[in-house]
Parts: C-alpha cells; structure tokens; sequence
C-alpha cells in the first residue's frame, strides 16, 4: 500500500489500527509505504506483521544532499523496501532510467528490498510502444543492478495511476507475460520465474480479484484504495496462495 503524499498523523493512525485488526492472509507479503515524515509513526504503531517501504531513498550514500532520505536513515528507522522509478518521480520530478537504476543498485547493496516501478504513458501506449518503453525502463534496472533477489518489478500502466481507469486483467497480463519473457531473455530463466511482477493503477476492492486471477500478477501496488483499510484487506486477502507482495 503505497500512501503517495498523503496523510496526517490522524488519518494515519486510523489506518494503522484499521490493518492492526484486519484478517490479512498468512501468505501475502504486505507491505506500507508512507511519506517519510510518518514512517516512524506507522513502524512503532503497526503491526510487525507488515513492512515499512520509503517512497524514494538517495542514490548513494548519505552526506550533503539536501531534501534527500538516505538509504542507512531508512534502514535506522526500520524500513525494509523503497519504493523506486514511481512514474510520478519519472514524469513529475523528472528522474531518468539511468538515475533511478542507480538508486536501485545502491539500496540493493545496503539490504532494502526495491519494489522497481515501470510503466508506460498514455500517449506511448497509444503510439504502440508499451512494451519498447517498459522494456527499456527494465533494461535500465538489469544493466545497473547485480541480483534480482530481493527486487518485485511494480507495472504501473500511467494513465491508470490515480485516474479511475484501470487496465483491464488482459492489458496488464499481457505486458506481465511480456516482462516475464523479458527477464527470461535477457536475464536468466530462473530469475523470469521466481521475481514477483505486482500490477498498479486504480486497483479497488472491486476488480483486484480478476486481476489477481492473471497468470504472471503476483499483486498490486495499490494507491488510492490504500487509504481505506479495509478495502486494503480484501485487496491483500484477493491474492492469497500467490505469495505476494501488496
Ligand atoms: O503506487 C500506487 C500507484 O501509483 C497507484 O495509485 P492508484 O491505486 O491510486 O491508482
């Protein structure tokens, strides 16, 4: 669950005890992702059953980077995941693949886990080029990163982020599949099999479950129906048995 820029302390500590008594699957990996300024909040409220991602984390180590989060900060307060190459840190801030294929490589090296976001724009996808242009964002994570092991690719279709229009369970199995086969090419059999490949844009309680029924979802990246736990819960609970992180 990925909280994007909002929140209060309030707000969050309602949301904290609405997962602190939800019946969440044994077998799905969950994870939160807060803004920086509360992820204190949340670690010391919530329960250790679900993980701390940052949003964002620096491309190297800590220093004179003012603004900036450094990765040894986030693994002091208690995160095991940054979120990483989300299209609004690609289109809105203005980070390149290259860059963001930096960030992975060093957070990976200091022990985060990196859920890795790709994804293509409305006007690509209308130009036929979805899979060049996830395809290449890829290609950027691979060329700078030296195992996949604790990466799970996020697909998030732009045009769905946030918008109400939701890729339909076809759209975004066939460029899962795509991505799989991608990683099989070019990075090894082993790796296309076992790297969780998570779908998000507009996912809700109400259509995660055909989406979780796709072959190569894994789970969701989930935005805006994150902020109501209990749609969160049956979200999580619709990817059960596929081991997943949420
Ligand atoms: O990280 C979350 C995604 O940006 C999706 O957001 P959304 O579920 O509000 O479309």
């Amino acid at each position: 669950m990925h909280f994007q820029t909002n929140g209060t302390k309030e707000s969050i500590t309602k949301l904290v005890s609405d997962l602190n008594d939800a019946k969440l699957e044994a077998d799905v990996d969950v994870v939160v992702a807060p803004p920086f300024v509360y992820i204190d909040q949340v670690k010391n409220s919530l329960t250790d059953r679900i993980e701390i991602a940052a949003q964002n984390s620096w491309v190297g180590k800590g220093g004179a980077f003012t603004g900036e989060i450094s990765v040894e900060q986030l693994k002091d307060i208690g995160c095991k995941w940054v979120v990483l190459g989300h299209s609004e840190r690609r289109h809105v801030i203005g980070e390149d693949d290259q860059f963001i294929g930096k960030k992975a490589a060093y957070a990976l090296s200091e022990g985060l886990g990196v859920i890795a976001c790709i994804g293509e724009q409305l006007q690509e996808r209308e130009a036929g080029k979805t899979f060049d242009v996830c395809f290449q964002q890829l290609k950027a994570y691979a060329d700078a990163i030296p195992s996949w092991d604790n990466v799970v690719i996020a697909y998030e279709p732009v045009w769905a982020i946030g918008t109400g229009k939701v890729a339909t369970p076809e759209q975004a199995q066939e460029v899962h599949a795509a991505l799989r086969d991608w990683l099989k090419n070019n990075v090894s059999a082993d790796v296309a099999t076992k790297t969780r490949i998570i779908y998000g844009g507009s996912v809700n309680g109400s259509n995660c479950a055909e989406l979780a029924k796709q072959e190569d979802i894994d789970g969701f990246l989930v935005g805006g129906a994150s902020l109501k736990g209990p749609e969160f819960a049956t979200i999580v609970n619709s990817v059960t048995s596929k081991k997943v992180a949420a």
